[in-house]
C-alpha cells in the first residue's frame, strides 16, 4: 500500500529492513522497511502509541530489534561509536536540572570532543537558534517546559551532526519560535544535514520532504506529502492521515 514513487539509493543515511519489535506478546513494530536519503527531512507520523518512538530508538541504537536490521550511515546498529555521528532529541528531556544551561551544554559538548573557543562558539550558535541566548546561566530547574525542549534541541545541534533525529521536537513550543526552528531545520537541510523527526502537527508534516505513516506498528504509507494526499484521494494531509489509519491522539 506504499504510495512511494521513490526508489532506494545504494547508500541511504538510514536503512531499516523488515524490522520487528515485540514487548512480551505485543508486536509493537511489524515488518517495517524504510530508507532515508541524505539531505532529506523525513517525518514519522502516526497516532499515539503507533510505534514512532520505538522505531526512533531502534534507529539510534538505544534499543535493539527482535528481527530485521537497521543501518545508520552504513553501520549496523546498535553501535556505540555512532553516538558521535548524529544528534538526538528524545521525547523526554535528558537534562541535568540542578545545572545551568551552559553547564549542561559544556558537559554534553565535552562528550563530543568540543572545547575552548570552538565550544563557546557552538554554544552561542545553538542557543541563539532556539532563542535562549539570554537564559544561558539560568538553572534548568527554573526553565519552563518549552524552554527545556528548546535546550534539548540546542544540545542535539551542538556538534553540528550530519544526521539529526528529533522525537516531537516542537511540542510545547509557541508558533513563532516553532516557525524559526523550522527555518533553521530548512537551512540545515540546505547545508546537507539529514533530519528525521516525529510529529503530530500536520502543517509540520507538510513541510517534510517525505513522510512515513505508522499505524499499530505497521507502515501504512510512505512518500512525499503530495503523493500521500494523492494516493489517498485527500485534499489535506489531515484527511490522508485518517484514511491511512490515523486517529485522535490519546
Ligand atoms: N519498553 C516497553 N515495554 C512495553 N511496551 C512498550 C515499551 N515501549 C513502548 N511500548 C509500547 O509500544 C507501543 C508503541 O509505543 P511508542 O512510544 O513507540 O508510540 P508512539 O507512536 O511514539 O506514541 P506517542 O506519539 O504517544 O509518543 C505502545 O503500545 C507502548 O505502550
Amino acid at each position: 500500500m506504499s504510495s512511494s514513487i521513490h526508489s532506494a539509493s545504494p547508500n541511504p543515511v538510514i536503512d531499516v529492513r523488515s524490522v520487528t519489535r515485540r514487548f512480551g506478546s505485543k508486536t509493537v513494530l511489524d515488518d517495517i522497511s524504510l530508507q532515508v536519503e541524505r539531505g532529506e527531512v523525513f517525518g514519522l507520523l502516526g497516532p499515539s502509541g503507533s510505534g514512532k518512538t520505538t522505531l526512533i530508538k531502534l534507529i539510534t541504537g538505544i534499543d535493539k530489534a527482535d528481527g530485521g536490521s537497521v543501518h545508520m550511515l552504513g553501520e549496523q546498529m546498535p553501535k556505540l561509536a555512532m553516538l558521535q555521528r548524529f544528534g538526538y532529541m528524545a521525547q523526554s528531556d535528558a537534562l541535568y536540572n540542578e545545572l545551568t544551561a551552559k553547564q549542561n551544554l559544556t558537559f554534553f559538548g565535552s562528550l563530543f570532543g568540543l572545547k575552548g573557543s570552538q565550544l563557546s562558539k557552538r554554544i552561542e550558535t545553538a542557543m541563539s537558534i532556539v532563542n535562549l541566548q539570554d537564559d544561558l546561566n539560568k538553572t534548568v530547574a527554573a526553565y519552563s517546559g518549552g524552554m527545556k525542549r528548546r535546550l534539548s534541541l540546542a544540545l542535539s545541534l551542538l556538534h553540528e551532526p550530519e544526521l539529526l533525529i528529533l522525537d516531537e521536537p516542537t511540542v510545547g513550543i509557541d508558533p513563532v519560535l516553532r516557525q524559526s526552528i523550522w527555518q533553521e531545520l530548512s537551512d540545515m537541510r540546505r547545508r546537507g544535514t539529514t533530519i528525521v523527526l516525529t510529529t503530530h502537527v500536520m502543517d509540520e508534516a507538510d513541510k517534510c520532504d517525505r513522510l512515513g505513516l505508522i499505524r499499530d506498528g505497521k507502515l501504512t504509507a510512505i512518500g512525499t506529502p503530495e503523493a500521500i494526499k494523492a494516493s489517498s484521494g485527500s485534499a489535506t494531509l489531515e484527511e490522508a492521515f485518517i484514511v491511512y489509519g490515523g486517529g485522535v491522539r490519546a
